[in-house]
């Protein structure tokens, strides 16, 4: 494969086998106790990524989004040549990540919410400054990135504490900042903001879309749990869930996928008339009821947009009292439950996908 993907991958696949510790001591013991070298062992394989094909292009911000265990992890270790595919390929910069992995190291690196990489004793400046010499980035340059890196996630004050002495907050800040002071052809970015404040994180993001403006060509492959995140950053976004590959596009082609018809949300001060009675106006395809003590909320999916002023005249009419009336504009949550079946954040959960009341 040439060079012409950042990234890509032909029918990737990983496996990892299942190890039944079904009285796992015992059977350790007896085979202690004979001539057999290993305890038996009941084994089953479970297929964490299935056959892959993914191209991203150089200069692309593309987002891996997908539930807990949805395979993205596996797919970055593999991409980033820590786990080797069981089936398939991968090619990073045109190279294959299992036969020509040396050659794409170098141009790479990787950072993950959560890690706990690092030496203790060593203080943030230090820690950075080795991890930057190992890549062979020159002293003098590798501190200049230390310390405009630390300025922009707001850790400068930190600089001259041992990595042991901070919260996790601002380690995963750290962590971040090692991706970036190798100046990385490709970057793996696995969770990025994962806890992080909501400045914290938007500084992040504001550094991450700089970060490729400044020089086209440099690729940043970023997994999240965080659909705005993926939304506000990504060039174009790849769903997966249980190892397979659901979608791949743009959030603007993805959101309109899931988008037939026009849709409105209507809030009414709270009433209990007979609103069925709009679904009988010629143009409303559908209608949701939702009663709240604050609100009846009506959300229509209507043929055409014209529709919406039947809507609002027989509600008046029927002196309903318009609190506010708004165009629903498709999320990438509703793709992600179209696809998946279910809420990426539940946290998120919102009337748009909650279950209907009433339907008086
Ligand atoms: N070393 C391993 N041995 C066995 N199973 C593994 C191993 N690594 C990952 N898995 C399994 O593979 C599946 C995919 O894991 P992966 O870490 O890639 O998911 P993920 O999408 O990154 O999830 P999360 O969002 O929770 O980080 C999971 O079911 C996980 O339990």
């Amino acid at each position: 494969m040439s060079a012409t993907w950042a990234i890509a991958t032909e029918e990737l696949t990983r496996t990892f086998t299942k190890v039944r510790r079904r009285n796992w001591r015992k059977r350790q013991a007896a085979a202690a106790n004979s001539s057999l070298s290993s305890p038996v062992k009941d084994e089953g394989t479970f297929i964490a990524l299935h056959r892959i094909n993914l191209q991203v292009r150089h200069g692309e911000l593309f987002g891996l989004l997908g539930p807990n265990g949805a395979g993205k992890t596996t797919l970055i270790k593999i991409l980033a040549t820590l786990l080797s595919p069981t089936s398939g390929q991968a090619w990073v910069n045109g190279w294959d990540v299992v036969r020509q992995a040396e050659a794409i190291r170098p141009h790479i690196n990787m950072v993950s919410g959560g890690e706990s990489s690092g030496y203790g004793i060593l203080t943030v400046r230090e820690n950075l400054w080795l991890f930057a010499r190992l890549y062979g980035v020159p002293s003098r340059l590798a501190y200049e990135r230390i310390d405009r890196m630390l300025q922009i996630v707001g850790l400068e004050d930190k600089a001259q504490t041992r990595i042991s002495h901070l919260s996790t907050g601002q380690r995963q800040k750290m962590n971040f900042c090692r991706g970036f002071i190798t100046d990385p052809k490709i970057l793996f970015l696995d969770e990025p903001t994962l806890g992080l404040d909501v400045q914290s994180a938007r500084a992040i993001r504001t550094f991450i879309r700089q970060w490729l403006q400044e020089q086209p060509g440099r690729t940043i492959l970023l997994t999240t749990h965080y659909m705005a995140e993926a939304e506000e950053l990504c060039d174009r976004i790849a769903i997966i869930d249980h190892g397979q590959l659901l979608a791949c596009d743009t959030p603007t082609a993805l959101k309109r996928q899931v988008q037939q018809y026009p849709r409105y949300l209507i809030h009414l001060a709270p009433s209990t008339d007979g609103w069925s009675r709009l679904s009988q106006i010629p143009g409303v395809h559908s209608l949701q009821i939702r009663t709240t003590t604050a609100t009846t909320d009506l959300k229509l999916s209507l043929l055409e947009d014209a529709v919406i002023g039947s809507v609002v005249q027989t509600v008046v009419q029927h002196g309903g009292r318009i609190l506010s009336l708004q165009k629903l504009e498709p999320t990438l949550e509703d793709v992600f439950l179209e696809l998946v079946g279910r809420q990426l954040n539940d946290q998120e959960e919102e009337l748009l996908t909650a279950p209907v009341q009433t339907s008086d």
